[in-house]
């Protein structure tokens, strides 16, 4: 207990030398006993007299992230801490500070700790730091180039048609309601980047491997379990991933030891899946050896050639004196973030994407016009990358994405901390913080995004709210120009190195530039998204085929059934959709974050895909907004 206090009083005394507001918790908000028993200890501090907690208790909530956003930030200042005995915390959604943090890796490296977890199957590029960081970071990032976007692209494309047959149904015609929205959009991106990425052809439902398939690529492909396994790669990779938290979370004994059918279902997932990754493996370092060249990102084999190819073998792959090789774990631990990180962020989007459009009908008909004038009526598979990506980029297609991004970032918190062995310097309007060396730094994405300094802005029409800052207005981003004084733009100190990975910015010239720190859907500086490009040019090319002879409305079988729609007025339309527009809204509300930000549990948003020219509402709802 005395030193609980001790070490209490000394943080406080930290905290307040930092100059920045603080703020009392008696546990780390983070810490895993504050997690585990989050409802309960903050009912015990309520206990104490209501000036000790009032102020605070938003943020020690678990996952306040997303559900209150910005608005802790008015009342506790755009950048506090939370002092406890363990640790100081500081939380941010100021664009200022939050470009100083990822400007400057050394000076605010990554926590690694937020990602342990993810390392369960091998050191990789986004678990690591430091050293170990730069190779992993050299080595992944090789795969992705222009070149390789292009291939995403065309790989988006032909992967969307799947997914709009699963839509329209066994008799093609569509408008029937659909309530695996989550689950096609995950398919849709999962069977992207297992083939563009890993060359592994993924199916929906009755497509199948066309005759010659190599064997070897032909098993990964098979929706039947394979000799030596008990399911298909498919399944087992779904699964996993399905069940991820409770395998991170779950020692291997436990899940065996445990009584719940599911606990061994996902137990042999994982087992199969490592299985079939050492398997693959194996096939890549006999390609390697035998300098068989794979078509596209290939990235098992950039992985693989660093510890089996000629270069690796003679020892010439270095770099500033080190060494870059990965161990067998290393590798399948890369494969499998690529996969994690590379399919259920950009899911998260496309979801999204499709139920705000669904919900914003006006929006979803400025979309079409824009898609019609950039693409007209040509065939999809005929688009190519390099001339539709900036038109696109520049138009409703890309702000729509931008918005939903904005909005409902897949990422809702970056984890930074301060490097131990000096306090950092922070500016913000020309006033100097001090931030204690190994305070944790929270930067904030999900409420900077809503920070209405940096943001234009109009009275809401959705709600009595004074801003359009929390609706879905993709609008916003046609307005030109940058809001929000950030103070001057370059950091001192910051990186100046090229890590790897697509370097661009963000958003369109052509559109609402926030300013550098507002908007870090990616994050940005040398931890940036490696994946950024790709996940862009598979939103953009996934959204413009849907709806390039689509429309997706939202289902409104709970009010009224399809014979009582075709009976009723436009008034009586419009009052039904209003309905399922009202609960869409809800619904997204409820999102949260595990790993990522998604519906979880019976939460979702049933839609419905029409041919355009055969819609029931969206031709016409909302039609003077
Ligand atoms: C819309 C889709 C995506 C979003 C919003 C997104 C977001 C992010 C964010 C915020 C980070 C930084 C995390 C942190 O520092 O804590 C990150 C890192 C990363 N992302 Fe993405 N990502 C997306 C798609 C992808 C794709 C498609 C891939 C790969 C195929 C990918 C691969 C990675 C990797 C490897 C890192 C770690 C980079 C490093 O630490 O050096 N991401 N992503």
């Amino acid at each position: 207990f005395y030193s609980t206090v001790s070490n209490l009083r000394a943080n406080i005394e930290r905290a307040k030398q930092s100059g920045l507001p603080y703020y009392i918790s008696p546990l780390h908000p983070l810490s895993p006993v504050a997690q585990l028993t989050n409802k309960l200890w903050l009912r015990a501090f309520k206990l104490l007299p209501r000036k000790y907690w009032e102020k605070q208790l938003p943020v020690l909530n678990a996952n306040w992230h997303y559900r209150d956003n910005h608005k802790p930030f008015e009342a506790l200042g755009t950048s506090f801490i939370i002092v406890s005995p363990g640790r100081l915390m500081l939380y941010t959604d100021d664009a200022q500070v939050i470009h100083q943090v990822t400007s400057k890796r050394e000076a605010f490296p990554k926590d690694t700790a937020a990602y342990s977890l993810l390392s369960q199957y091998g050191h990789n590029v986004l678990t690591t730091e430091g050293q170990l960081w730069r190779m992993h970071r050299r080595i992944t990032s090789a795969s992705f180039n222009e070149k390789n976007a292009a291939l995403v692209w065309r790989e988006s494309v032909k992967q969307t048609f799947g997914l709009i047959n699963q839509w329209l149904g066994a008799d093609g015609q569509g408008n029937k309601t659909i309530k695996t929205v989550e689950q096609d959009t995950m398919a849709l991106t999962l069977n992207i980047i297992m083939y563009a990425g890993f060359g592994v052809k993924m199916f929906w439902p009755g497509e199948s491997l066309p005759a010659g398939t190599d064997a070897r690529l032909a098993k990964y492909a098979s929706l039947d379990a394979p000799e030596q396994h008990t399911m298909s790669f498919k399944d087992s990779l779904a699964y996993t991933l399905h069940h991820i938290l409770f395998l991170l979370l779950t020692p291997k004994w436990a899940r065996r030891a445990l009584p719940m059918k599911n606990a061994k279902f996902a137990d042999d997932a994982e087992k199969n899946y490592l299985q079939f990754m050492q398997e693959f493996l194996k096939d890549k370092i006999e390609d390697v050896r035998r300098h068989d060249k794979e078509e596209g990102m290939d990235i098992m084999g950039s992985l693989v050639k660093t510890s089996y190819g000629e270069k690796a073998a003679n020892g010439s792959a270095k770099t500033s004196g080190k060494t870059m090789q990965l161990t067998d774990p290393e590798i399948i631990g890369n494969a499998f973030i690529m996969i994690v990180a590379g399919h259920e962020t950009t899911a998260n989007v496309m979801h999204f994407t499709v139920l705000e459009l669904a919900a914003n009908p006006d929006a979803q008909r400025k979309l079409q016009a824009d898609v019609d004038r950039l693409l007209g009526k040509s065939d999809p598979s005929t688009w190519d990358f390099e001339e539709n990506v900036n038109p696109l980029s520049a138009s409703m297609v890309a702000a729509v994405v931008n918005e939903t991004l904005r909005l409902l970032p897949p990422v809702v918190v970056v984890p930074k901390i301060v490097s131990p062995g000096q306090d950092q310097p922070v500016h913000v309007d020309g006033k100097t913080y001090m931030v204690p060396q190994g305070t944790q730094v929270s930067v904030t994405i999900v409420a900077v995004h809503r920070n209405p300094r940096y943001w234009p802005t109009k009275p809401s029409k959705l709600t009595d709210a004074e801003t359009d800052i929390d609706d879905f207005v993709p609008e916003r981003w046609f307005q030109t120009g940058t809001l929000g004084d950030t103070g001057p733009g370059e950091v001192e100190g910051a990186d100046t190195e090229d890590f790897g990975g697509f370097s661009g910015p963000d958003t369109s010239a052509q559109l609402y530039r926030p300013p550098r720190g507002a908007y870090l859907p990616f994050s940005d500086g040398a931890r940036s998204c490696l994946g950024r490009r790709i996940a862009q040019a598979e939103l953009l090319a996934a959204v413009s085929v849907i709806f390039q002879n689509y429309s997706v409305e939202l289902a409104v079988d709970e009010w009224a059934s399809d014979e009582e729609v075709a009976a009723m007025s436009r008034e009586e339309r419009a009052k039904v959709y209003k309905k399922a527009q009202d609960k869409a809204r809800a619904t997204i509300l409820k999102a949260s974050s595990m790993l990522t930000l998604k519906l979880h549990g019976n939460d979702h948003v049933p839609i419905r895909l029409v041919r355009r020219g055969e819609e029931r509402f969206v031709n016409f709802v909302d039609a003077s907004i």
